[in-house]
């Protein structure tokens, strides 16, 4: 009888850090590079808080957000060449991204039913994925998926971040940028249901003078690493 072809054995890959860091890019571009499934967790968050303000939800009472965290439907697509979000069967790629989601997004994010609900999404599309999976976020090493065979958790400095932000949001005042930043990074670190927070085990890179090309080479050697272990 023929061999069955080796194929690589599945691997789950987390990066977490805050915002600017290089996760969405260097995540996309690592699991296209390899084969794998890839996740945006703050896609997700940032499509619930879309909902809540579409439907008139006090987003300063938990209690409200908490009754309601159930109720819309969210579907992500994990191609890394194109990824995808859909509410209720509409496609939210686009207005997720406003600057007034961005803005609550931590206040609806921090509230334990709406993890709890989005934890669950996550571990069940991690643990569907055939060839593994790249999950980025700001829990995904501590609480989403702690047997994670590789963590990543991506810094950089306030003015790195805040430049590449300002890059990317045309016209954008980078000291305001920088502010924005700070505050939802405090926020996002301070919560008490699962902080934004490097996990011991995780591998720290500082992407402050790194090109974006040279962090997705530092994680694929990573990934390939941990998958020879295997
Ligand atoms: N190492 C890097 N050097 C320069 N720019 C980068 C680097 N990594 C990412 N970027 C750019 O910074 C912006 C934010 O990156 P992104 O991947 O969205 O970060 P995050 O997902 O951590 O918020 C994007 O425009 C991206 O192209
Ligand atoms: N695993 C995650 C991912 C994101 N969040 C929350 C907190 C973040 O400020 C928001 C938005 O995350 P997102 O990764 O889209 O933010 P940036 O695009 O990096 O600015 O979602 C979270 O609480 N847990």
């Amino acid at each position: 009888m023929e061999k069955a072809a080796r194929t690589a054995p599945a691997v789950i890959v987390a990066i977490d850090g805050p915002s600017g860091t290089g996760k969405s890019s260097t995540s996309k571009a690592v699991a296209a590079q390899l084969g794998l499934s890839y996740l945006d967790t703050g896609a997700q968050y940032r499509a619930i808080t879309w909902w809540m303000v579409n439907n008139g939800i006090d987003i300063t009472d938990p209690s409200a957000i908490a009754a309601a965290a159930e109720k819309p439907e969210i579907i992500s697509g994990t191609d890394p060449t194109g990824p995808t979000i859909t509410v209720d069967g509409a496609d939210v790629a686009g207005p997720i991204r406003t600057q007034e989601v961005t803005s609550k997004v931590s206040a609806v994010s921090a509230v334990p039913e709406v993890r709890a609900r989005i934890t669950e999404l996550q571990r069940s599309l991690a643990g569907s994925a055939e060839h593994g999976i790249v999950v980025e976020g700001r829990d995904i090493g501590t609480t989403v998926l702690p047997d994670a065979d590789l963590k990543v958790f991506l810094t950089a400095s306030p003015e790195a971040r805040a430049a590449r932000r300002s890059g990317e949001l045309k016209g954008s005042d980078i000291h305001q940028t920088r502010e924005a930043l700070l505050k939802r990074d405090a926020a996002d670190s301070n919560r008490k249901t699962s902080p934004l927070a490097k996990a011991d085990d995780a591998v720290e890179v500082d992407t402050s003078d790194l090109t974006l090309q040279q962090v997705i080479e530092c994680v694929v050697t990573l990934v390939e690493e941990k998958r020879a272990a295997k």
